[in-house]
């Protein structure tokens, strides 16, 4: 006969999630993450009830003591708008539409995020998973690139190996701390802590650079509509302008203000829908009336697209049955959807 174990948190997750049923947030918490580096299990758990609450509860958080490296950030942001500064003919060179996996740029034209709007103000640039941008994964590990989103990055052609140095060192940096947040959330689940590992080692993550220009309020126009992100979990880098805004559960909207040093991880569909809905993947949208323009950079962090996605076990119980069919992540991301859901 085995043993019952106690939960890793003292409570297992379903327990916190009905302890936190009609928790509401007037603010986003921020958690600071250098616990994680701890060799004692202690540090690393104080760190996942605290992601925990905030999963549970908001659905946002920003993370402080993450590791990644200031300068990277910096070079990035400088890259990111020396590309939205090229003129708009280098820039169409690389149109979204000329290819056929949703890679490359978008004008201030290309669409609304949320359907109830006319257009969302932003320039953007999308880039996915390349194995050249991915220092910690072996070149030998496979690439199984699932069928609907096969089609490789495009480039500018402008200082393209500054782009790809800089670029693809944040990509790297900020992609391995997707995999370290991703052991933490199988603390929170109450899952070994290597759960995740496997199917994260050739990711469907795609990122994205945004310049959103300064503009005036008109609800018809949002820098980015309401929406919540597809794949796990986002890791947005903003710069120190305002405009992201997340909706409470009362249905009121706060400002996420960037605070230096911070990135800010939203909850995504995909890890909302593996731990049954426990985790809230909360609306959220754009508007830049700062009166300067603002640039951020998510990158959406989803699993190999082979991976596929079902109610973890722990997340399910005889009053908790599971709410989706299981679904492979491939199918649901990238291209055909792209990489949000309205409203
Ligand atoms: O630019 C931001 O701050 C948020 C962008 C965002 O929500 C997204 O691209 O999914
Ligand atoms: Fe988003």
């Amino acid at each position: 006969m085995g043993s019952v174990q106690e939960p890793l948190l003292g409570e297992t997750l379903l327990q916190a999630a009905m302890r936190l049923e009609t928790a509401d947030f007037n603010e986003v918490p921020v958690i600071d993450l250098g616990g994680l580096t701890s060799s004692d299990i202690n540090d690393r758990l104080a760190v996942a009830r605290e992601i925990r609450d905030a999963c549970i509860r908001v659905g946002f958080f920003y993370i402080k003591g993450h590791g990644v490296p200031q300068e990277v950030i910096d070079r990035a942001f400088d890259v990111s708008k020396k590309f939205f500064a090229l003129p708009d003919q280098d820039k169409m060179e690389v149109y979204v539409t000329k290819n056929e996996s949703f890679k490359g740029y978008e004008d201030i034209h290309y669409g609304a995020v949320d359907p109830q709007t006319k257009g969302d103000f932003k320039e953007a640039f999308n880039f996915g998973y390349e194995p050249a941008a991915d220092a910690q994964t072996p070149a030998s590990e496979p690439w199984p690139l699932y069928d609907g989103l096969k089609g490789p990055n495009v480039w500018p052609r402008s200082f393209l190996e500054e782009w790809k140095r800089d670029v693809f060192a944040y990509y790297s940096e900020v992609l391995n701390l997707g995999r370290r947040m991703m052991r933490v959330f199988a603390l929170v689940l109450d899952l070994p802590e290597g759960y995740f590992d496997a199917i994260l080692t050739r990711p469907g993550a795609i990122m994205r650079l945004l310049r959103y220009p300064a503009s005036r309020l008109d609800p018809d126009h949002p820098g980015i509509g309401a929406h919540r992100d597809y794949e796990c979990f986002t890791i947005l880098c903003q710069d120190d302008t305002n405009g992201l805004q997340v909706q409470t559960k009362k249905g009121n909207w706060i400002e996420v203000t960037p605070i230096p040093g911070t990135f800010v991880v939203n909850i995504g569909d995909f890890l909302s829908r593996w731990t049954n809905e426990v985790f809230r993947s909360t609306l959220h949208r754009v508007y830049n009336v700062s009166g300067r323009e603002r640039y951020s950079f998510p990158l959406f962090i989803g699993p190999n697209y082979t991976t596929q996605i079902e109610a973890i076990h722990t997340c399910v119980n005889d009053e908790n049955p599971a709410k989706f069919q299981p679904f492979i992540a491939g199918e649901v991301s990238g291209v055909h959807v792209c990489f949000y859901r309205s409203r």
